[in-house]
This record gives structure tokens, C-alpha cells and sequence, in this order.
């Protein structure tokens, strides 16, 4: 299907010199994947057309954010009626919820959405209480399953993620298979709930109902009233960011199950949209040092990225986890250390899928400034 030509968003930046949100215009055609910008205010072009490489009509979307030049731009409305009514069906927004039982199995889960063609927009790992479960889950108060429900949902970590996508909120429905695991499993064995459920209650993964159910739930979890307790322990534990583009690759949930497969436990995960101010601040320590220190700085705050916090070897869990990161350059890697993530994922030396702590005593650091510092 050929896409029709201009698509047109208003797109907020903040500047943070400035102190002040600047509004652009800003056009993307789909013919040939080209970015053009007006700044609104002085009535200016601001970015002739021209191709951004990590901005995709997949992530344009209201709501989400983009990258250009190192500024991150937030999409918050629709610049004309042609955009508007050719996507606001189309992008859809749903909840996606990894249920205590299949936290273990995240990352086949996230490979799997990712597998399906939808966009992660949101994510991170938290705990909920009986009382937020019991809100969550208030249209079934009356049914007999509802205390094991709730209990079930308060009784471990769980992962929320905001998926887009055409029709997701069916489309992760249909992923998902039917509610009871034992049915999913002779109906629909390749569903979600088929491979990773356990039964009726325990049935791995949630998805919203209808289009608004999907706007309710991902504001319940990712909007600004409520405050999500993470699950990190900021202590006795390593620090791994999946960059933004092995995302784009495809490749975070196969680097998640490469990870726990390889006896690490993952504590906490958050996808976090980077400024380039916070970029240049958590790479700080490599500046001067590093001959590619701006370019380590651009890949990571090109698009989402997935923070990790490690753990699972007691007092080895730092150098086990540098270890098997393996050598910056893929490579290098390839050839020293085949079987490294590095080797496996990475790309070259900027793209080189992931970036672990180097030092021990930098680990508490690194994880309490994506848990605790940037984390909502
Ligand atoms: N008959 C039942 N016995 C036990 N638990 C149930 C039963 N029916 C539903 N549940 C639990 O309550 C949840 C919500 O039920 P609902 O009918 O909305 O199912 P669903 O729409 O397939 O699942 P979800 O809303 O979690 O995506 C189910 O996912 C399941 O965990």
C-alpha cells in the first residue's frame, strides 16, 4: 500500500537554556521518510526537509516522542484534518500488562509484541497493592474470582507497557489469546497466554477491552495522577541500558532473554525517552576520555532505550555482568568473545547494543540515576 504524502504534528520542545517551550510544525513525508520543521513563533522554517534517521512513521504518534538533531520533540497535536483523520483510528493506544506469574518470562513477551508489530511508546516494571489492583480491576467487584484476582495481581512485580499500533487494542487481544490458559493452549497455541500462562486466574500477560478501556488503563499506569512504586533495590546490582537502536532493530526482548537465560535476574525496567542534557550527564565519565564520546551521547538519546537494573550473582553480579556485556566493539567482541551480548547484538562500537556499568563502585550510580533520578 503506498502511504499518502505529508503528514503534519505540532511538536513541543523544551528549551532548556530558555526555560520556555518552543512549538514547531512539523511535516514528515511518508514517500521518502523526510523530516521538515516551521518554528510557530517567529513564523520560520526551522529544519528544511531533510531525512532523520531514527524518525519512522511508526512513531509518530500523539503522544510520543521523536529525536531530531538531539532535540526531543513531543508530539501534542494534529496540524491538520488530513493527519488527524487518516491516523487518530489507525494509532491506536493499548495497555499491555505482564501478570506476576509470567514476570520471569518478560522478555519472550516483549520479543513476541515486538514480533507483532507493535510499538512499546511506555513501559516499566512495579508493584502494586491490593487496593490499586482492586481500582484496576473495580468492573469485576462482584464476580467470585475477584479476591484471588487481586490478591494474585499484588502478589510479585508486574510490567506495564503502553502499546500503539493500527487496531492494537484487537490486535493485542488476538496476540493474547483466550482468557483461560488451558483453552488458549488448544485454541490458539501460539498465543501468549498458550506459552506462558497457567491457568484461568494466572494467565500471564493483560489487554484492554476497546479503544477506550485502552486510553483509561495506560493513563491509570503511565498518567500523572498516580505515583508507581519501581522494584529496583539500588543496591548489589549493575546497571544495563538496551540502546535505542537495538530497539529499532528489534532486538530488546532477545537481549532481555539472553540476559535471564544467562542466570542474571532483571529487578527493575523502565524505557526512558532521553534529553541529550541527560544523555551527556550519565555519560559524563567517558567524556575526554572517549573518542566517541558524542557519538555514545546521539545514539543514546536518538529514541527510547530500556533501562535494566541486574542482579542475581550476590557480590559477582557487577564483573559477571561486565563479562558477558563483553568488549565495546562488537568486533572486537566477535572475534575474542563470540558469545558476549555485544558479539551477538551489537552492531559497532556506538551501536553496540547495550551499555553496562564498567566500574563496581559506579553501579550504585548508574542504577539510582535511571530508578530513582529519572524515574516518575
Ligand atoms: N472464570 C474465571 N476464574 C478465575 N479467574 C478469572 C475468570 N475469568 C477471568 N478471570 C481473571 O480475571 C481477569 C479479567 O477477566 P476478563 O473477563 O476481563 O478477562 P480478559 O479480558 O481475557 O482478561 P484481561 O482483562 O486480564 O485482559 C482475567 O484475565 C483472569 O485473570
Amino acid at each position: 500500500m503506498s502511504l499518502p504524502e505529508r503528514y503534519a504534528f505540532i511538536a513541543e520542545w523544551y528549551d532548556q537554556n530558555a526555560a520556555i517551550i518552543r512549538s514547531y510544525q512539523l511535516l514528515f513525508y511518508a514517500s521518502d521518510n523526510t523530516v521538515e520543521m516551521y518554528d510557530i513563533k517567529n513564523r520560520r522554517i526551522f529544519l528544511k526537509r531533510s531525512k532523520i534517521d531514527n524518525v519512522r512513521f511508526e512513531d509518530l504518534y500523539i503522544g510520543g516522542t521523536i529525536n531530531v538533531h538531539s532535540r526531543q520533540l513531543n508530539l501534542v497535536e494534529y496540524a491538520d484534518e488530513f493527519t488527524k483523520k487518516q491516523l487518530s483510528s489507525k494509532k491506536e493506544k493499548t495497555l499491555a500488562m505482564i501478570k506476576p506469574d509470567a514476570v520471569s518470562k518478560f522478555g519472550a513477551i516483549i520479543d513476541m509484541i515486538y514480533g507483532g508489530g507493535f510499538l512499546i511508546a511506555n513501559a516499566k516494571m512495579i508493584q502494586i497493592t491490593r487496593k490499586d489492583a482492586e481500582e484496576f480491576y473495580q468492573e469485576h467487584v462482584q464476580r467470585p474470582f475477584f479476591d484471588k484476582l487481586v490478591r494474585f495481581m499484588a502478589s510479585g512485580s508486574i510490567v506495564v507497557m503502553e502499546l500503539m499500533g493500527n487496531s492494537a487494542v484487537t490486535e493485542w487481544r488476538k496476540l493474547l489469546g483466550p482468557t483461560d490458559s488451558s483453552k488458549a493452549r488448544s485454541e490458539a497455541p501460539s498465543s501468549v497466554r498458550a506459552k506462558f500462562g497457567t491457568d484461568q486466574t494466572m494467565n500471564a500477560c493483560h489487554g484492554s477491552d476497546a479503544t477506550e478501556t485502552g486510553q483509561r488503563e495506560t493513563n491509570f499506569f503511565f498518567g500523572p495522577e498516580k505515583k508507581w512504586k519501581n522494584t529496583a533495590k539500588l543496591s548489589g546490582s549493575t546497571c544495563c541500558v538496551i540502546k535505542p537502536s537495538a530497539i529499532l532493530e528489534g532486538k530488546a526482548g532477545k537481549i532481555m532473554m539472553a540476559i535471564v537465560e544467562a542466570g542474571f535476574e532483571v529487578s527493575a525496567l523502565q524505557m526512558f525517552h532521553l534529553e541529550k542534557a541527560n544523555a551527556e550527564e550519565f555519560f559524563e565519565v567517558y567524556k575526554g576520555v572517549v573518542n566517541e564520546y558524542s557519538e555514545m551521547v546521539q545514539e543514546l538519546c536518538s529514541g527510547p532505550c530500556f533501562a535494566l537494573e541486574i542482579t542475581g550473582k550476590g557480590e559477582r553480579t557487577a564483573e559477571d555482568f561486565r563479562e558477558f556485556v563483553g568488549p565495546a566493539d562488537p568486533e572486537i567482541a566477535r572475534n575474542l568473545r563470540p558469545k558476549t551480548l555485544r558479539a551477538i547484538f551489537g552492531r559497532d562500537k556506538i551501536k553496540n547494543a547495550v551499555h553496562c556499568t564498567d566500574l563496581p563502585e559506579d553501579c550504585p550510580l548508574e542504577v539510582a540515576y535511571f530508578f530513582q533520578i529519572l524515574a516518575d
